[in-house]
């Protein structure tokens, strides 16, 4: 479904003098330095996967996804999608793919959002039957209904990234890229994206590579992860693999009413008692569940409330890295 091999970018950089004249001698220097944003990667998503693609900040994710989808040309290397070129063969693999970025719509941001969804019809030729079959189904699933005739700027996020997500799938594409679709959202609203997602990939079979900062969304929706930082990848195999092979850990805190009385967890390395009678555990899902830590931990004390966090991404790439 997705191809690709040897693939690099590179950008041309200005290097910039310091100071407001620096700066404007900076526009007319011919001094360059170049940032290798991806360089030398390599790999194939089949049909129906659903693939994360994380790292850390500047690690290179958008700008891969931005070569899959043919908005930039790679220095270097080859991607097909359906066995077409998205540089070369734009408008086939466009027939095929839909995209979000979640930092950004593609929205018309004055228009009301059935404007916008209504200029994508023209754009995709969709017969009135398919708009409007599309239109009750993006409400169903996402609930379009509730905004479609409120202007995209006055949109809350949470709306506009359902909007931006339904406007991506207004053709039915085959294959999703999504870059940060649940960026800033609340929990809420991230779940209401999760189950959106899943039911795409798990039941509408469309295959999904999918970057963010979130290990949630990768839990929920992932099977496969590739990991990439400094534009290099360096893991790519299934969750459970990546969960194995570091030990992925995930954490509790715990809020105690009053100082707990903290004792040893078989199986728990990390038990860190904080400020205000809180309590980190760290914890590998692979050796001991959240049930059996609490079975412990409501010996310690009165428990006025649980979080479950996932690890952040930047600690996942350092565990990557300690474990190689
Ligand atoms: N148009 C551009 N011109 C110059 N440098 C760029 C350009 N786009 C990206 N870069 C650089 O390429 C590197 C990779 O950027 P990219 O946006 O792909 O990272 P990312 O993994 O998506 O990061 P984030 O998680 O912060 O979105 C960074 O060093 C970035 O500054």
């Amino acid at each position: 479904m997705i191809e690709v091999k040897n693939l690099q970018k590179t950008f041309q950089v200005p290097i910039t003098q310091p100071g407001i004249f620096g700066s404007i001698r900076s526009l007319f220097s011919r001094q360059h330095r170049r940032v290798k944003a991806v360089q030398n990667i390599s790999f194939s998503v089949e049909t129906g996967e659903c693939v994360g693609y994380i790292g850390p900040n500047g690690a290179g994710k958008s700008t891969t996804i931005k070569m899959l989808s043919g908005i930039l040309h790679p220095s270097d290397g080859t991607v097909t999608v359906m066995g077409h070129s998205p540089q070369q063969e734009r408008s086939i693999v466009a027939r095929h793919m839909g995209i979000v970025f979640g930092q950004r719509t593609q929205l018309w941001w004055d228009l009301p959002l059935r404007d916008s969804y209504e200029i994508l019809k023209q754009m995709y030729q969709l017969s009135e039957m398919d708009f409007q079959r599309f239109l009750r189904r993006y409400d169903d699933l996402l609930g379009i209904g509730s905004f479609i005739d409120t202007p995209v700027r006055k949109l809350s996020l949470g709306q506009r990234m359902r909007a931006d997500l339904a406007a991506a799938l207004i053709h039915d594409p085959t294959v999703l890229f999504l870059d940060e679709p649940t960026i800033g959202l609340d929990v809420v609203a991230k779940n209401r994206i999760r189950t959106f997602l899943q039911t795409m990939n798990r039941e509408q079979k469309k295959t999904i590579l999918l970057t963010t900062h979130d290990m949630d969304d990768i839990e929920s929706l992932c099977q496969r992860v590739i990991v990439i930082n400094h534009g290099t990848i360096i893991l790519d195999g299934t969750l459970d693999a990546l969960r194995q092979r570091i030990g992925l850990p995930s954490e509790l805190l715990l809020q105690f009413a009053t100082t707990p009385t903290v004792t040893p967890i078989p199986e728990v390395e990390h038990i860190d008692l904080q400020a205000e009678n809180r309590v980190l555990i760290r914890y590998d899902r692979a050796r001991i569940t959240v049930p059996t830590i609490l079975d412990f931990t409501r010996h310690w004390g009165e428990t006025v409330d649980i979080q479950m966090q996932e690890p952040s991404i930047e600690s996942v790439v350092e565990t990557i890295y300690r474990a190689r």
